[in-house]
């Protein structure tokens, strides 16, 4: 059964310039982990399957750009709208769509609410989605607030302090927000020149004209809205913190590969989640779909082969028809391990040229592989140099670091 019971659609706002974070791009379509900012607003909002349509609002020169966006990352149910000189201009065009029904690709059912989320609000979950609807319907209008973090003061005219407000009595505003679609649309239809050209808030605008006091729902820290450079750092670092939670180590059937699978799993099991899984890779193994299907993007795949792009490659293959590298890069650990009381390891100039062009070829793709040597005289010293290999292993899926693809890094 759908947890919400009325129709409900969402606009994402997407059509400012980003003056300050600076650059030439706008911030929503500044990249992170390779993907566009506005693509992870978009993607939390088809998450939720109970949205029906998602509008983009975008200025006119940028309306291409977004459609290109929607194609590469195949995201679904999204119309995009051309937006106005302000936010509040570009959400009021993105609530037309619905109530004129100007959609020129197909008809838009206007919603009973709807959903209002900044595009550059990356960190948005379905909970707080459907805290602020749930509101919106018993209430009118609903929208996300955090704590003030600064105190707010007024300046007087001569630029000294006049007063300031107690602020345990004040809230930040944040989003998403979500109204009831007749209240905000009669809202914005009221709206003066001064409203639409200088306003911020659209519960104020819900409360001027239509008289709704908004309900206001305590949001997550993660709310925040990309606005300066340091946020869009802070987006990426939390992104990558987000991918780095997971791991499936892949060995083969031999016996000593699978052991060295197995100390592995034990020595990273206390920093992130490990599924490890000896299969022979020429398989196409359920069980790996499955993973590739979830939410891993590492893989560390063992093998005592000198060299095994063939293996690799057909772990890249499995990867490419599961469509996960669309989204994510994929960090791909190729472990060579070996063993031996006398031979040491010796991998030629060219073999390591071999990975660097491998290396190269499938970042194309999103999938960036790292090599990675274990190697020991015997058992007794194998637990250390195991050791070494998962804080290699953890520094790799952290930084995903696309400059250290195709290096051996020898644990
Ligand atoms: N004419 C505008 C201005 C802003 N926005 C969108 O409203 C959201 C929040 O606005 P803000 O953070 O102020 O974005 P910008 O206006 O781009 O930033 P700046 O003020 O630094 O230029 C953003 O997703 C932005 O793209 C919009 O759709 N149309
Ligand atoms: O004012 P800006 O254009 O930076 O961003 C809009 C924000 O004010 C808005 O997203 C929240 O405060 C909720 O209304």
């Amino acid at each position: 059964m759908e947890p919400v019971s009325a129709a409900v659609s969402a606009v994402l706002p997407a059509g400012g310039s980003g003056e300050r974070l600076g650059g030439a791009t706008p911030k929503q379509f500044c990249g992170l982990q390779g993907r566009p900012l506005v693509s992870y607003a978009v993607r939390a909002m088809e998450r939720v399957s109970w949205i029906s349509d998602i509008i983009v609002v975008v200025s006119p020169e940028n309306i291409e750009t977004m459609k290109s966006i929607i194609e590469k990352y195949g995201h679904k149910r999204v119309t995009v709208v051309k937006g106005g000189i302000t936010r509040h201009r570009s959400i009021f065009n993105g609530l037309k769509v619905f109530a004129e029904n100007q959609s020129s690709n197909r008809l838009l059912q206007k919603p009973e609410v709807v959903i209002i989320h900044d595009a550059v609000r990356p960190f948005v979950e379905e909970d707080i989605l459907l805290k602020v609807v749930t509101a919106a319907k018993d209430h009118g209008a609903a929208g996300a607030i955090r704590p003030l973090v600064s105190t707010v003061i007024a300046s007087g005219e001569d630029g000294c302090l006049d007063h300031s407000l107690e602020r345990a009595r004040y809230r930040a505003s944040e989003m998403p927000q979500a109204f009831l679609f007749d209240i905000i649309y009669q809202a914005y239809q009221q709206c003066t020149d001064h409203d639409l050209d200088y306003g911020t808030e659209c519960l104020h605008l819900a409360l001027k004209y239509c008289k709704t006091n908004a309900k206001l729902v305590e949001g997550t820290a993660d709310l925040w809205k990309v606005t300066y450079k340091r946020d869009l750092y802070a987006a990426e670092s939390i992104i990558k913190d987000n991918l780095s939670q997971q791991i499936c180590i892949i060995t083969d059937l031999k016996e000593a590969v699978a052991q060295v699978g197995f100390l592995l799993h034990e020595s990273l099991k206390s920093q992130v989640k490990v599924e490890a899984i000896s299969i022979s890779l020429s398989k196409n193994d359920s069980h790996l779909q499955n993973i590739f299907s979830g939410e891993c993007y590492n893989f560390l795949c063992i093998n005592d082969k000198e060299y095994a792009t063939e293996e690799i490659q057909q772990l890249v293959d499995m990867l490419e028809k599961s469509n996960i590298p669309l989204l994510y890069p994929v960090v791909l650990i190729l472990v060579h391990l070996s063993i031996s009381e006398n031979i040491s390891f010796s991998i030629g100039l060219e073999e390591l040229t071999k990975i660097k062009k491998f290396a190269r070829e499938v970042k194309k793709k999103n999938i960036l592989v790292y090599g990675l040597l274990i190697q020991c005289k015997d058992h007794f010293s194998l637990q250390e140099t195991v050791n070494s290999a998962a804080a290699l292993t953890m520094a790799l899926i952290k930084d995903r670091n696309p400059e250290l693809i195709g290096q051996l890094l020898v644990a």
